[in-house]
């Protein structure tokens, strides 16, 4: 394939209840959507998981579509391309900017998923037909409402509820949790709102019988998280940590993580979420996939990528209609009874409804 056009689009998108994590509040959606054209008119979606502020790492809409524009759409523009494995080695002079990178990445992959006919999950060595999903749960007003909140869940049939944790918003929430919840698999997402000096209040959360405890220190720390792990029996689960193979293979290797959230835009692409997979299949380290509040179409990317063997914990992508009104993708992505079906059509298995994203588009441009 030859891409010789691709779109930007800024879209805007209002969340149907506000997300808190430890790091702020999300009500609306700014993200980058990437149509991308091949010289026979294939045409492959890709989206930018950036949010518009930096607070879960460096990337920013903005700094990715700078990116885009300037470095990343001129490398790839005409270039003969014959495996989508091949776009990280055309980018490979680009330091990180994985967010953008992956914008890309993702289109040729839907791109060459149609072309030789296989849904993107199938292109990818994907092996299940169905996925177990759970979900993320913002951190909320009160205890009593997120029992609440998570009781719809569970009623849902949500395999695994995340919450989100802080320091005063962690032990007793977890306490109550599990109290109302006895037999659900329950986990912590702290987004790096701890040191190591907080491993004595951490350890108490031993004693609820957690999945495992997401990122609870610094966003570039593997160090401090190995000697965390030795002091806790809940398992360390990394996410802003691991940006490549290399860094999973060195947090695995410290004992850092025991398990690894794989997010594609994360690790700049599909080829190395995939590279991650297959070193953690091989190290005995389960993976999940995780969110980042995605349209539908990285949503489609992330249930693609889930169906691969070594996805053996449920990943955070729940039903488009947890966050949008109206998702971008028909049909939207459903999880019934915490199970996802995997679309088996040929590319990302969801066609695009062009009139919603227009309805959502604020800005947009055109490159040939
Ligand atoms: O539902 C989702 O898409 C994932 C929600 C989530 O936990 C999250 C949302 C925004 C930024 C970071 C995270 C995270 O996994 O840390
Ligand atoms: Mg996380």
């Amino acid at each position: 394939m030859k891409i010789t056009e691709m779109t930007i689009r800024h879209l805007q998108m209002e969340l149907k209840s506000p997300f808190t994590t430890s790091f702020g509040t999300f009500t609306t959606k700014n993200f980058l959507l990437l149509e991308a054209k091949d010289e026979s008119g294939t045409i492959g979606w890709g989206e930018s998981v950036a949010f518009d502020s930096p607070w879960y790492n460096e990337e920013t809409m903005k700094t990715n579509w700078h990116m885009l524009e300037d470095f990343l759409i001129p490398l790839i523009l005409n270039k003969e391309i014959t495996h989508p494995d091949e776009v990280s080695d055309i980018f490979s002079a680009i330091r990180k900017n994985n967010m953008a990178k992956s914008t890309i990445e993702g289109a040729v992959w839907d791109i060459y998923a149609q072309q030789t006919n296989q849904s993107l999950a199938q292109a990818l060595g994907g092996t299940k037909d169905k996925i177990e999903v759970g979900i993320s749960i913002g951190i909320q007003n009160s205890i009593e409402e997120l029992v609440e909140l998570v009781g719809g869940y569970v009623q849902e049939g949500y395999k695994r509820i995340k919450v989100k944790v802080k320091p005063g918003w962690d032990v007793e929430v977890m306490r109550s949790l599990r109290n109302a919840f006895p037999n659900v698999a329950i986990m912590a997402d702290a987004n790096s709102a701890y040191r190591l000096e907080d491993a004595q209040l951490l350890k108490q959360l031993d004693e609820f019988n957690l999945t495992m405890i997401e990122q609870p220190l610094a966003s570039d720390d593997i160090i401090d998280h190995a000697k965390l792990q030795q002091q806790l029996a809940t398992p360390i689960c990394l996410d802003e940590s691991i940006h490549s193979l290399e860094d999973a293979r060195k947090a695995v290797e410290l004992g850092s993580t025991k398990i690894i959230n794989i997010k594609i835009g994360r690790v700049g692409g599909l080829t190395e979420a995939k590279k991650i997979h297959d070193y953690c299949a091989a190290a005995g380290i389960p993976v999940w996939c995780g969110g980042m509040l995605e349209s539908g179409v990285g949503r489609a990317h992330n249930v693609a990528l889930t169906a691969l063997p070594n996805f053996i914990l449920p990943g955070d992508t729940a039903s488009s209609s947890r966050y949008w009104e109206k998702d971008i993708i028909e049909p939207e992505v459903i999880a019934e009874n915490g199970y996802i079906q995997v679309p088996q059509s040929a590319g990302i298995g969801y066609e695009i409804n062009r009139e919603t994203v227009e309805s959502y588009t604020v800005a947009k441009k055109i490159y040939r």
